[in-house]
């Protein structure tokens, strides 16, 4: 799935997912809030927010959140899209390494990825193989 390939309307409607579900963050020891959508096979929108814990390491990104929703929503193939969006106007949000090895663990290598900054001015769109090169994945493991 490429980018190209998702009506404008579409991402439109994932680009405001992901600014919504940011408000839902809980991110009291950061203070940096992140909101995540998704786009399923069948065009249904997935959100996510990063959830945070006294235990620090016990943090959890919003893109595993919405992963785990569209996961647990009976959706494991043909995820087309993924919004992620950060709390600096400066700079988009980008994936860090958990999340990246668990994007690929469920998707083809031009899967898309795209980054925006705290007010969706900011746009940039990468491939997972651009986020995580010469990724380890299932196919490994054959
Ligand atoms: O792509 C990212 C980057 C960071 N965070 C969260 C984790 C933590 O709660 C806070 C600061 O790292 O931001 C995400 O949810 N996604
Ligand atoms: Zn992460």
């Amino acid at each position: 799935m490429n980018i190209d390939g998702i009506e404008d309307r579409l991402l439109e409607e994932l680009k405001e997912a992901a600014l919504k579900a940011r408000e839902l963050s809980y991110s009291p020891y950061s203070h940096f809030r992140v909101g995540c959508s998704m786009l399923t096979s069948n065009d249904v929108i997935f959100t996510g927010a990063n959830v945070e814990n006294a235990s620090y390491s016990n943090c959890i990104c919003a893109e595993r959140v919405a992963m785990v929703q569209v996961l647990m929503s009976g959706y494991r193939t043909g995820w087309k899209c993924m919004v992620v969006c950060g709390d600096s106007e400066d700079e988009c949000v980008s994936p860090c390494g958990v999340c990246r090895q668990f994007i690929n663990e469920f998707v083809t290598k031009d899967f898309p990825v795209v980054m925006l900054n705290s007010t969706g001015t900011r746009c940039i769109a990468k491939t997972i193989e651009e986020l995580l090169p010469m990724a380890f994945g299932p196919s490994h493991l054959a």
